[in-house]
Protein backbone atom coordinates (compact mmCIF):
# COMPACT_ATOMS: atom_id res chain seq x y z
CA UNK A 1 0.00 0.00 0.00
CA UNK A 2 1.29 3.54 -0.57
CA UNK A 3 1.15 4.86 2.21
CA UNK A 4 3.64 7.00 1.25
CA UNK A 5 5.08 8.85 -1.53
CA UNK A 6 8.44 10.41 -2.87
CA UNK A 7 8.40 12.85 -5.67
CA UNK A 8 11.32 14.49 -6.71
CA UNK A 9 9.15 17.63 -8.00
CA UNK A 10 5.55 18.32 -8.82
CA UNK A 11 4.30 18.94 -12.34
CA UNK A 12 2.38 22.26 -13.08
CA UNK A 13 -1.20 21.27 -12.80
CA UNK A 14 -4.43 23.14 -14.14
CA UNK A 15 -7.86 22.17 -12.56
CA UNK A 16 -8.99 21.16 -15.83
CA UNK A 17 -6.01 18.09 -15.82
CA UNK A 18 -6.71 17.12 -12.40
CA UNK A 19 -8.98 14.17 -13.45
CA UNK A 20 -6.24 12.65 -15.48
CA UNK A 21 -3.12 14.01 -13.02
CA UNK A 22 -4.86 12.41 -10.14
CA UNK A 23 -4.38 8.58 -11.20
CA UNK A 24 -0.77 9.50 -10.56
CA UNK A 25 -1.05 10.11 -6.70
CA UNK A 26 -0.73 8.33 -4.04
CA UNK A 27 -4.04 6.45 -2.30
CA UNK A 28 -4.10 8.62 0.65
CA UNK A 29 -3.53 12.02 -1.27
CA UNK A 30 -6.54 11.01 -2.93
CA UNK A 31 -8.27 10.36 0.14
CA UNK A 32 -7.08 13.33 1.84
CA UNK A 33 -8.63 15.27 -1.34
CA UNK A 34 -12.34 13.11 -1.22
CA UNK A 35 -12.29 13.44 2.81
CA UNK A 36 -11.62 17.35 2.65
CA UNK A 37 -14.39 17.20 -0.31
CA UNK A 38 -17.00 14.62 1.54
CA UNK A 39 -16.29 15.25 4.90
CA UNK A 40 -19.90 13.46 6.14
CA UNK A 41 -18.64 9.94 4.32
CA UNK A 42 -16.66 7.36 6.09
CA UNK A 43 -13.31 6.48 5.34
CA UNK A 44 -13.87 3.14 4.29
CA UNK A 45 -16.73 4.17 2.46
CA UNK A 46 -14.41 6.89 0.30
CA UNK A 47 -11.82 4.26 -0.38
CA UNK A 48 -13.86 1.66 -1.51
CA UNK A 49 -15.82 4.05 -3.81
CA UNK A 50 -12.42 5.31 -5.27
CA UNK A 51 -11.17 1.59 -6.08
CA UNK A 52 -14.64 1.19 -7.46
CA UNK A 53 -13.62 3.92 -10.01
CA UNK A 54 -9.96 2.62 -10.92
CA UNK A 55 -8.95 5.69 -8.69
CA UNK A 56 -10.23 8.45 -10.75
CA UNK A 57 -10.64 10.55 -7.99
CA UNK A 58 -13.10 13.12 -10.39
CA UNK A 59 -15.38 10.31 -11.21
CA UNK A 60 -15.54 9.10 -7.40
CA UNK A 61 -16.08 12.82 -6.26
CA UNK A 62 -19.40 12.78 -8.90
CA UNK A 63 -20.48 9.62 -7.70
CA UNK A 64 -20.23 10.39 -3.70
CA UNK A 65 -22.67 13.89 -5.10
CA UNK A 66 -25.21 11.29 -6.03
CA UNK A 67 -27.91 11.47 -3.03
CA UNK A 68 -28.09 7.93 -3.40
CA UNK A 69 -24.27 7.43 -2.15
CA UNK A 70 -24.90 5.55 1.06
CA UNK A 71 -22.96 7.93 3.65
CA UNK A 72 -22.10 4.82 6.16
CA UNK A 73 -21.68 8.01 9.31
CA UNK A 74 -20.22 6.55 11.77
CA UNK A 75 -20.82 8.54 15.03
CA UNK A 76 -18.34 8.31 18.56
CA UNK A 77 -19.49 7.89 22.00
CA UNK A 78 -19.89 11.69 22.09
CA UNK A 79 -21.62 11.83 18.70
CA UNK A 80 -18.92 13.08 17.00
CA UNK A 81 -17.76 12.15 13.23
CA UNK A 82 -14.81 9.25 13.66
CA UNK A 83 -11.36 10.12 12.81
CA UNK A 84 -9.94 8.80 9.52
CA UNK A 85 -8.54 5.30 10.10
CA UNK A 86 -4.62 4.38 8.64
CA UNK A 87 -4.55 2.79 5.68
CA UNK A 88 -2.67 -0.09 7.33
CA UNK A 89 -6.09 -1.15 8.62
CA UNK A 90 -6.66 -2.46 4.45
CA UNK A 91 -2.77 -3.53 4.19
CA UNK A 92 -2.83 -7.28 3.93
CA UNK A 93 0.55 -9.36 3.72
CA UNK A 94 0.12 -11.98 0.84
CA UNK A 95 2.06 -14.40 2.27
CA UNK A 96 0.01 -14.67 5.56
CA UNK A 97 -3.36 -13.03 4.87
CA UNK A 98 -2.66 -11.03 8.32
CA UNK A 99 -2.58 -7.42 8.36
CA UNK A 100 0.93 -6.04 7.62
CA UNK A 101 3.57 -5.69 10.53
CA UNK A 102 4.77 -2.66 11.03
CA UNK A 103 6.90 -1.28 8.57
CA UNK A 104 10.38 0.11 8.58
CA UNK A 105 11.21 3.58 9.56
CA UNK A 106 11.96 5.08 6.69
CA UNK A 107 13.59 8.96 5.90
CA UNK A 108 13.23 11.19 3.91
CA UNK A 109 16.55 11.63 1.87
CA UNK A 110 18.45 15.12 1.14
CA UNK A 111 17.04 16.44 -2.19
CA UNK A 112 13.41 14.62 -2.28
CA UNK A 113 10.12 15.21 -0.19
CA UNK A 114 8.38 12.47 2.04
CA UNK A 115 4.82 12.67 1.26
CA UNK A 116 2.84 11.49 4.27
CA UNK A 117 -0.60 11.57 5.07
CA UNK A 118 -1.14 8.54 7.47
CA UNK A 119 -1.23 9.62 11.10
CA UNK A 120 0.30 6.97 12.04
CA UNK A 121 3.43 7.50 9.30
CA UNK A 122 3.02 11.13 10.63
CA UNK A 123 3.70 9.64 14.04
CA UNK A 124 6.73 7.90 13.12
CA UNK A 125 8.17 10.53 10.82
CA UNK A 126 7.77 13.76 12.21
CA UNK A 127 7.30 15.24 15.32
CA UNK A 128 3.68 16.32 14.95
CA UNK A 129 0.62 14.33 15.93
CA UNK A 130 -2.37 15.03 13.16
CA UNK A 131 -6.18 14.15 13.75
CA UNK A 132 -8.29 14.50 10.84
CA UNK A 133 -11.55 15.34 11.21
CA UNK A 134 -11.52 16.73 14.05
CA UNK A 135 -14.54 18.90 14.74
CA UNK A 136 -18.12 17.59 14.01
CA UNK A 137 -18.23 19.35 10.43
CA UNK A 138 -20.89 21.21 11.24
CA UNK A 139 -18.99 23.24 13.68
CA UNK A 140 -15.72 22.98 11.38
CA UNK A 141 -17.98 24.59 8.46
CA UNK A 142 -19.38 27.51 11.02
CA UNK A 143 -15.55 28.50 12.36
CA UNK A 144 -14.84 28.87 8.82
CA UNK A 145 -17.40 30.92 7.75
CA UNK A 146 -16.66 33.48 10.72
CA UNK A 147 -13.14 33.19 9.98
CA UNK A 148 -13.47 33.94 6.49
CA UNK A 149 -15.38 37.02 7.58
CA UNK A 150 -13.22 38.16 9.80
CA UNK A 151 -10.11 37.47 7.79
CA UNK A 152 -11.20 40.48 5.22
CA UNK A 153 -9.69 42.84 7.38
CA UNK A 154 -6.44 41.00 8.18
CA UNK A 155 -3.12 42.66 7.40
CA UNK A 156 0.46 40.97 6.23
CA UNK A 157 3.31 41.59 8.60
CA UNK A 158 6.38 43.63 7.65
CA UNK A 159 10.00 42.84 8.44
CA UNK A 160 13.15 43.67 7.61
CA UNK A 161 15.40 41.17 5.58
CA UNK A 162 18.64 41.94 4.82
CA UNK A 163 18.38 45.59 4.78
CA UNK A 164 14.64 45.32 3.24
CA UNK A 165 11.35 45.91 4.63
CA UNK A 166 9.54 42.62 2.83
CA UNK A 167 5.56 41.82 3.98
CA UNK A 168 4.23 38.67 4.74
CA UNK A 169 3.37 36.47 1.76
CA UNK A 170 0.09 35.69 3.81
CA UNK A 171 -2.11 37.89 6.01
CA UNK A 172 -3.39 37.16 9.65
CA UNK A 173 -4.90 38.25 12.92
CA UNK A 174 -3.99 37.56 16.61
CA UNK A 175 -6.32 36.82 19.00
CA UNK A 176 -6.26 36.76 23.09
CA UNK A 177 -8.61 35.70 25.40
CA UNK A 178 -9.74 38.90 27.43
CA UNK A 179 -9.90 42.49 27.36
CA UNK A 180 -7.15 42.96 29.80
CA UNK A 181 -4.95 40.28 27.86
CA UNK A 182 -5.88 42.45 24.36
CA UNK A 183 -4.35 45.57 26.42
CA UNK A 184 -1.29 43.94 27.88
CA UNK A 185 -0.45 42.47 23.95
CA UNK A 186 -1.08 46.52 22.71
CA UNK A 187 1.32 48.04 25.31
CA UNK A 188 4.04 45.12 26.38
CA UNK A 189 4.31 42.22 23.97
CA UNK A 190 7.00 42.94 20.89
CA UNK A 191 7.08 41.11 17.44
CA UNK A 192 9.76 41.66 15.04
CA UNK A 193 11.00 44.18 17.29
CA UNK A 194 7.94 46.19 17.49
CA UNK A 195 4.23 46.50 18.81
CA UNK A 196 1.01 44.72 17.04
CA UNK A 197 -1.76 47.40 16.61
CA UNK A 198 -4.40 44.87 15.74
CA UNK A 199 -5.16 42.60 18.45
CA UNK A 200 -8.20 40.93 18.86
CA UNK A 201 -10.24 39.14 21.43
CA UNK A 202 -11.36 35.48 20.39
CA UNK A 203 -14.26 34.99 18.53
CA UNK A 204 -17.65 33.07 19.67
CA UNK A 205 -16.59 30.14 17.92
CA UNK A 206 -12.94 30.12 18.08
CA UNK A 207 -13.68 30.41 22.14
CA UNK A 208 -15.65 27.67 21.74
CA UNK A 209 -13.53 25.07 19.66
CA UNK A 210 -10.60 26.18 22.19
CA UNK A 211 -11.32 24.09 25.14
CA UNK A 212 -11.47 21.10 22.75
CA UNK A 213 -7.98 21.95 21.61
CA UNK A 214 -6.54 21.99 24.93
CA UNK A 215 -8.07 18.87 26.11
CA UNK A 216 -6.46 17.12 23.01
CA UNK A 217 -3.80 18.42 23.05
CA UNK A 218 -3.02 17.63 26.62
CA UNK A 219 -3.97 13.87 26.02
CA UNK A 220 -1.54 14.15 22.76
CA UNK A 221 1.37 15.56 24.62
CA UNK A 222 1.17 12.54 27.44
CA UNK A 223 1.17 9.97 24.82
CA UNK A 224 3.59 11.36 22.56
CA UNK A 225 6.38 11.68 25.79
CA UNK A 226 5.14 8.02 26.12
CA UNK A 227 5.62 6.75 22.56
CA UNK A 228 8.62 8.60 21.53
CA UNK A 229 10.74 9.77 24.94
CA UNK A 230 10.21 6.93 26.76
CA UNK A 231 7.38 8.23 29.56
CA UNK A 232 10.23 11.19 30.05
CA UNK A 233 9.55 14.19 28.76
CA UNK A 234 12.80 16.19 26.94
CA UNK A 235 14.54 18.55 29.22
CA UNK A 236 12.80 21.80 29.20
CA UNK A 237 9.57 20.96 28.58
CA UNK A 238 7.13 22.40 30.59
CA UNK A 239 5.11 20.47 32.67
CA UNK A 240 2.51 22.43 33.73
CA UNK A 241 -0.95 21.98 31.44
CA UNK A 242 -0.66 23.18 28.17
CA UNK A 243 -3.10 26.13 27.83
CA UNK A 244 -4.42 27.63 24.93
CA UNK A 245 -4.29 31.31 25.30
CA UNK A 246 -3.26 32.87 22.03
CA UNK A 247 -4.18 32.24 18.54
CA UNK A 248 -2.82 33.28 15.51
CA UNK A 249 -4.78 33.29 12.39
CA UNK A 250 -3.64 32.76 9.38
CA UNK A 251 -5.18 33.32 5.73
CA UNK A 252 -3.96 32.25 2.89
CA UNK A 253 -5.62 33.63 -0.50
CA UNK A 254 -4.45 31.29 -3.81
CA UNK A 255 -2.33 29.33 -4.36
CA UNK A 256 0.58 31.70 -4.47
CA UNK A 257 -0.42 33.12 -0.67
CA UNK A 258 2.57 30.85 1.36
CA UNK A 259 5.06 31.50 4.54
CA UNK A 260 8.54 30.53 4.21
CA UNK A 261 10.57 28.22 6.27
CA UNK A 262 10.89 29.13 9.58
CA UNK A 263 10.76 28.28 13.44
CA UNK A 264 8.00 30.06 15.42
CA UNK A 265 9.74 32.28 18.08
CA UNK A 266 9.99 31.50 21.26
CA UNK A 267 10.26 34.77 23.69
CA UNK A 268 6.28 34.41 25.25
CA UNK A 269 5.99 30.50 24.77
CA UNK A 270 9.62 29.87 26.35
CA UNK A 271 11.90 26.39 25.32
CA UNK A 272 10.24 23.33 23.77
CA UNK A 273 6.69 24.60 23.11
CA UNK A 274 3.69 22.76 21.80
CA UNK A 275 1.83 24.29 18.74
CA UNK A 276 -1.66 23.32 17.83
CA UNK A 277 -2.53 24.25 14.00
CA UNK A 278 -6.10 23.99 12.75
CA UNK A 279 -6.78 23.72 9.38
CA UNK A 280 -9.90 24.64 7.53
CA UNK A 281 -10.71 25.45 3.79
CA UNK A 282 -8.66 24.13 0.86
CA UNK A 283 -6.11 21.68 1.33
CA UNK A 284 -1.94 22.92 1.38
CA UNK A 285 1.17 21.21 1.86
CA UNK A 286 2.86 21.61 5.00
CA UNK A 287 6.74 21.09 4.77
CA UNK A 288 8.80 19.94 7.93
CA UNK A 289 12.51 20.08 7.21
CA UNK A 290 15.25 18.39 9.77
CA UNK A 291 17.88 21.50 11.19
CA UNK A 292 19.09 19.61 14.52
CA UNK A 293 19.25 16.70 16.59
CA UNK A 294 19.74 17.98 20.72
CA UNK A 295 18.14 14.95 22.39
CA UNK A 296 19.87 11.53 22.67
CA UNK A 297 16.83 9.52 21.41
CA UNK A 298 16.15 11.84 18.23
CA UNK A 299 19.71 11.76 17.20
CA UNK A 300 20.16 7.99 17.51
CA UNK A 301 17.15 7.82 15.32
CA UNK A 302 18.39 10.68 13.32
CA UNK A 303 21.87 10.51 12.67
CA UNK A 304 22.29 13.44 10.45
CA UNK A 305 19.96 15.91 9.55
CA UNK A 306 21.84 17.51 6.91
CA UNK A 307 21.79 14.47 5.13
CA UNK A 308 17.56 13.84 5.32
CA UNK A 309 15.34 15.56 2.75
CA UNK A 310 11.62 17.28 3.96
CA UNK A 311 8.76 15.81 4.91
CA UNK A 312 5.25 17.14 3.02
CA UNK A 313 2.09 16.47 5.47
CA UNK A 314 -1.13 18.19 3.35
CA UNK A 315 -3.56 19.52 5.92
CA UNK A 316 -7.37 18.95 4.83
CA UNK A 317 -10.11 21.38 6.29
CA UNK A 318 -10.62 20.33 9.60
CA UNK A 319 -7.27 18.33 10.71
CA UNK A 320 -5.77 19.20 13.89
CA UNK A 321 -1.93 19.05 13.38
CA UNK A 322 -0.06 19.44 16.96
CA UNK A 323 3.46 20.01 16.73
CA UNK A 324 5.13 18.15 19.78
CA UNK A 325 7.82 20.16 21.48
CA UNK A 326 11.14 19.11 19.52
CA UNK A 327 9.47 20.78 16.31
CA UNK A 328 10.40 24.36 16.84
CA UNK A 329 14.12 24.08 18.16
CA UNK A 330 15.38 20.93 16.29
CA UNK A 331 13.08 21.18 12.71
CA UNK A 332 11.80 24.24 10.47
CA UNK A 333 8.21 24.57 8.49
CA UNK A 334 6.69 26.18 5.90
CA UNK A 335 3.78 26.05 3.58
CA UNK A 336 4.99 26.04 0.29
CA UNK A 337 2.94 27.95 -2.60
CA UNK A 338 1.23 25.09 -4.58
CA UNK A 339 1.48 24.88 -8.47
CA UNK A 340 -2.65 24.51 -8.46
CA UNK A 341 -5.23 23.83 -5.56
CA UNK A 342 -8.42 21.81 -5.95
CA UNK A 343 -11.02 24.13 -4.63
CA UNK A 344 -12.93 24.00 -1.38
CA UNK A 345 -16.57 23.98 -1.62
CA UNK A 346 -17.07 26.64 1.19
CA UNK A 347 -13.87 28.61 0.55
CA UNK A 348 -12.51 27.97 -2.96
CA UNK A 349 -8.88 28.60 -3.06
CA UNK A 350 -8.82 30.12 0.39
CA UNK A 351 -7.15 28.50 3.62
CA UNK A 352 -7.51 29.66 6.88
CA UNK A 353 -5.56 28.23 9.36
CA UNK A 354 -5.45 28.97 13.39
CA UNK A 355 -2.18 28.13 15.76
CA UNK A 356 -3.44 28.16 19.18
CA UNK A 357 -0.43 28.87 21.41
CA UNK A 358 0.27 28.77 24.86
CA UNK A 359 1.95 32.13 26.23
CA UNK A 360 3.58 31.36 29.69
CA UNK A 361 3.43 33.22 32.37
CA UNK A 362 7.11 32.92 33.28
CA UNK A 363 7.39 34.63 29.65
CA UNK A 364 5.65 37.48 30.06
CA UNK A 365 7.14 40.49 28.26
CA UNK A 366 8.18 41.76 31.87
CA UNK A 367 10.46 39.07 32.07
CA UNK A 368 12.23 39.26 28.69
CA UNK A 369 15.91 40.89 28.95
CA UNK A 370 16.72 43.71 27.01
CA UNK A 371 19.30 44.76 24.61
CA UNK A 372 21.22 47.87 24.85
CA UNK A 373 19.00 49.23 21.58
CA UNK A 374 16.12 49.14 24.70
CA UNK A 375 14.06 46.76 22.41
CA UNK A 376 13.28 43.11 24.00
CA UNK A 377 15.29 40.45 22.62
CA UNK A 378 14.52 37.20 21.04
CA UNK A 379 14.84 34.13 22.91
CA UNK A 380 16.22 31.91 20.39
CA UNK A 381 18.35 28.60 20.52
CA UNK A 382 21.68 26.95 18.61
CA UNK A 383 21.40 25.22 16.14
CA UNK A 384 23.25 23.28 13.70
CA UNK A 385 22.44 26.59 11.50
CA UNK A 386 23.74 29.17 13.98
CA UNK A 387 26.35 31.50 12.68
CA UNK A 388 27.58 34.07 14.53
CA UNK A 389 30.21 36.62 14.49
CA UNK A 390 31.70 36.29 17.49
CA UNK A 391 31.69 32.26 16.77
CA UNK A 392 30.62 31.42 20.31
CA UNK A 393 27.36 30.33 19.42
CA UNK A 394 28.66 28.44 16.24
CA UNK A 395 30.56 26.22 18.50
CA UNK A 396 29.41 22.63 18.75
CA UNK A 397 29.32 22.02 22.43
CA UNK A 398 26.80 25.48 22.15
CA UNK A 399 23.84 23.60 20.46
CA UNK A 400 20.62 23.63 22.02
CA UNK A 401 21.64 26.32 24.08
CA UNK A 402 18.95 29.00 23.94
CA UNK A 403 20.27 32.80 23.79
CA UNK A 404 18.25 35.80 23.72
CA UNK A 405 19.60 38.97 21.00
CA UNK A 406 18.85 41.90 19.65
CA UNK A 407 15.95 42.03 17.68
CA UNK A 408 16.13 45.76 16.40
CA UNK A 409 17.53 44.82 12.94
CA UNK A 410 14.04 43.07 12.21
CA UNK A 411 12.22 46.31 13.37
CA UNK A 412 10.76 47.65 9.76
CA UNK A 413 12.58 50.59 10.42
CA UNK A 414 15.26 51.71 8.15
CA UNK A 415 17.12 53.50 10.79
CA UNK A 416 17.31 50.93 13.10
CA UNK A 417 20.17 48.71 12.78
CA UNK A 418 20.86 45.56 15.02
CA UNK A 419 23.83 45.36 17.86
CA UNK A 420 25.91 42.36 18.61
CA UNK A 421 23.78 42.05 21.87
CA UNK A 422 23.38 38.32 23.33
CA UNK A 423 22.76 37.07 26.64
CA UNK A 424 22.84 33.17 27.43
CA UNK A 425 19.72 31.78 28.76
CA UNK A 426 19.60 29.93 31.47
CA UNK A 427 16.07 27.43 32.36
CA UNK A 428 15.44 24.75 34.66
CA UNK A 429 14.39 21.19 33.46
CA UNK A 430 10.59 22.40 32.84
CA UNK A 431 11.94 25.22 30.93
CA UNK A 432 11.08 28.13 34.01
CA UNK A 433 14.18 30.99 33.69
CA UNK A 434 16.14 30.62 36.76
CA UNK A 435 16.60 33.78 38.67
O1 LIG B 1 -0.39 27.74 8.06
C1 LIG B 1 0.22 26.87 8.67
O2 LIG B 1 -0.08 25.68 8.65
C2 LIG B 1 1.47 27.23 9.44
C3 LIG B 1 1.46 28.61 10.01
C4 LIG B 1 2.70 28.90 10.77
O3 LIG B 1 3.69 28.25 10.63
C5 LIG B 1 2.73 30.00 11.74
O4 LIG B 1 1.75 30.74 11.90
O5 LIG B 1 3.77 30.16 12.40
FE1 LIG C 1 5.10 28.63 12.22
Amino acid sequence: MDAFVTRRSQKRKTSDDFAVESHEESTDIKLAILASLHPDIEQEMLLDILLAHDGDVQATSNTLKSPSTPRSVKKTANNRIAGQTSLRAFAIDPSSGEPSPKKPKILSKKGQTLHLYDPQDISEHTPCTIIHNFLPAHEANELLFELLEESKTFQKASFKLFDNIVSSPHTSGFYVGSQKELQEQKDDYHYNGGRISDVRTLTPKLEAVRGRVQETVNSAIEEHIRTHHGGQKPRHQPSEPWCANAAFVNCYNGPQESVGWHTDQLTYLGPRPTIASLSLGVTREFRLRRISSFLPSSASDNPDPNLQGQVSLPLPHNSLLIMHSTTQEEWKHSVSPSPTLTPHPVSGNIRINITYRHYRSAFHPKYTPKCHCGVPGVLRVVTNDTKQANGERERKENRGRYFYMCHAGNVPDPTKKKCGWFLWGDFDQDGNPRV
